[in-house]
């Protein structure tokens, strides 16, 4: 919680500071400077191509910056590994995997949870070691909707409910910073509104970074939205000074690679 360079308390859950990635001397990510405010819920929107999951794996450090820092609660992340930021809070949205998918509902939360306790990824080996977590994995269950599909394999689920899914097992490792990328892709309209919902939940005590092309969702969800293109920023604000803004029409209408 502390910044490492002011030694003051960070009214910031993440921030980015001159962010850059280049791939072979294109800059796909260049000189962004991220401020997302503890407890709230803050967008990343822009056109195809603009950035946004560059961003998402930089933060995570699935990527290495070419450029910049990272801070997580003012303290900088830049030159740790995934697995220590997952630690330190910030975890992204599982995608259900081809490996989770033949696991029940209640079995994959239950993974989640053996994580958070320092088991680490490794439930082919520890799966009835972990089955006194089932009580902990139910609540959350419950939490989002998927009691009634415990025992139900993800691979078995609707789109709607897998998404529910990756919430819960997000949720069992309790982060403080939650990146969310494009939740409701793919997704028919009766199954965006209970996830907007779920999300709105689940936000709650925390702080959450979402990547989402569905601009409805992210008015309803976002007190502040940061619009990406080209890699850098273009615009930050609330929806509605963003949504007016000329520059982030433009970009919408015929700046994105294929929007
Ligand atoms: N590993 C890579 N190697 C080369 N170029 C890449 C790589 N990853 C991304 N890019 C390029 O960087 C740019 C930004 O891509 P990115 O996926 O971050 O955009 P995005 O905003 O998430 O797009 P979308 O909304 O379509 O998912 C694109 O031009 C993309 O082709």
């Amino acid at each position: 919680m502390i910044d490492t360079q002011s030694g003051s308390k960070s009214d910031f859950a993440v921030e980015t500071r001159g962010l850059g990635k280049s791939f072979g001397g294109f800059d796909a990510v260049r000189d962004v400077n991220l401020k997302v405010r503890r407890g709230s819920v803050h967008a990343l929107i822009g056109p195809n191509g603009a950035g946004k999951t560059t961003c998402f794996n930089l933060l995570t450090k699935t990527l290495i910056p070419t450029t910049g820092r990272i801070l997580l609660h003012g303290k900088d992340i830049s030159s740790l590994r995934t697995s220590d930021v997952a630690q330190l809070g910030l975890v992204r949205s599982f995608q259900i995997s081809a490996t989770f998918l033949h696991l029940t509902c209640l079995e994959n939360v239950r993974v989640a949870l053996q994580a958070k306790n320092g088991g680490g990824y490794r439930f082919w080996r520890s799966l009835r070691a972990i089955s006194g977590l089932n009580a902990r994995a139910m609540e959350l269950l419950e939490r989002v909707g998927l009691a009634d599909v415990a025992d139900v394999r993800a691979t078995e689920l609707s789109y709607g409910k897998k998404r529910a899914l990756e919430i819960a097992t997000t949720l069992a490792l309790d982060p403080s910073v939650m990146l969310l990328d494009e939740p409701t892709a793919g997704m028919g309209h009766e199954d965006i509104e209970p996830v907007t919902e779920l999300i709105r939940e689940a936000a709650v005590g925390r702080t959450v970074l979402i990547v989402e092309h569905n601009l409805s969702v992210v008015s309803s969800l976002c007190e502040r939205i940061t619009v990406l293109n080209h890699g850098e920023v273009l615009n930050e604000g609330s929806y509605a000074e963003v949504s007016s803004n000329a520059d982030v029409v433009s970009a919408y209408m015929g700046g994105g690679e294929d929007d």
